[in-house]
């Protein structure tokens, strides 16, 4: 049995979370932290791994007590730069045995999504993404859609494409969305929806949309307790949930 405790435990996709985490034989849900709740319930009920998904605004201190701690963590919460993923290297380094997951997207569909994006991207002048969520989302864009973002401009530099196509020199501010890494990526927030994104490639007489939908906050469970029974076996700091899937 695997001690687990999990973080933002009342929130929309911590409750499933928990839920999840009590209706499996191999994992025992030990801890449930939201806000006002003190961290050291972990260490008291003997979590060995933590679930966050709080806040990009609380997790960094939530990681920075659990590695201390020597607690592996499956992290679901957005919010993760270059900066804030060396800051974590670098706390790892003092914890050699204990992992981090950092996972922009725990459901399957998203992972496949964002696979098929990074293979279609070498075949294509122009890609957008368009990422729809629901209007309670604090970041924009998503994590999963700057991941994407990311992902197709490294497929482009390593096939040697240049900038998209784009000739706007005139317009209202934010019309063509924001650049990750030279791709377009345009935030919707929609009462209604749970977390949706489009990745429109075209080329010359041709576009390609590659499309995820999560219709219910139970498509991230698989994946987080996938990565709770993994995550002992991967110390130090992994980033992307594909990591410990067999998907190639
Ligand atoms: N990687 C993935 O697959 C997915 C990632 N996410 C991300 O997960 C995060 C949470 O999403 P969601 O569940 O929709 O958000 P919610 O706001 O519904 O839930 C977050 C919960 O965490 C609580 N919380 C805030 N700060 C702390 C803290 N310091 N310690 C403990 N609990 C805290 C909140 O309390 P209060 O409401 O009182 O502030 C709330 O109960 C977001 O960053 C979101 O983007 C979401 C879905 C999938
Ligand atoms: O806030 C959400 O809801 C989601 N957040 C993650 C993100 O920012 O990519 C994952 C999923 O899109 C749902």
């Amino acid at each position: 049995m695997i001690k687990v405790g999990v973080l933002g435990a009342r929130g929309k996709v911590g409750t499933e979370v928990c839920r999840a985490v009590e209706a499996a034989d191999d994992l025992e849900l030990v801890a449930q932290i939201d806000v006002g709740d003190e961290l050291d319930a972990l260490v008291s009920s003997g979590a060995e791994a933590v679930v966050d998904f709080t806040h990009p605004d609380a997790v960094m201190d939530n990681l920075e007590f659990c590695i201390d701690h020597g607690i592996h963590a499956v992290v679901g919460t957005t919010g993760f730069d270059q900066q804030r993923l060396d800051t974590l290297r670098g706390w790892l380094e003092n914890q050699p045995r204990t992992g981090v997951l950092i996972a922009p997207n725990f459901s399957i569909g998203a992972i496949l999504m964002m696979r098929f994006a990074t293979l279609a991207a070498p075949f294509y002048e122009s890609v957008e993404v368009v990422e729809m969520h629901h209007p309670t989302k604090a970041d924009a864009p998503s994590g999963t859609a700057r991941r994407t973002a990311e992902l197709i401009a490294a497929a482009r530099r390593e096939a040697g494409l240049g900038p998209v196509p784009d000739a706007t020199s005139t317009g209202l501010e934010g019309a063509r969305g924001a650049t990750v890494d030279g791709i377009h990526v345009h935030g919707l927030r929609v009462r209604g929806m749970v977390a949706h994104q489009e990745v429109l490639f075209g080329g010359v007489g041709e576009t390609l949309t590659i499309r995820h939908d999560s219709l219910d906050r139970v498509s991230f469970t698989p994946g987080v307790l996938a990565g709770l029974r993994a995550i002992a076996d991967h110390p130090g700091l992994t980033v992307g949930l594909e990591n410990f899937l067999h998907i190639d």
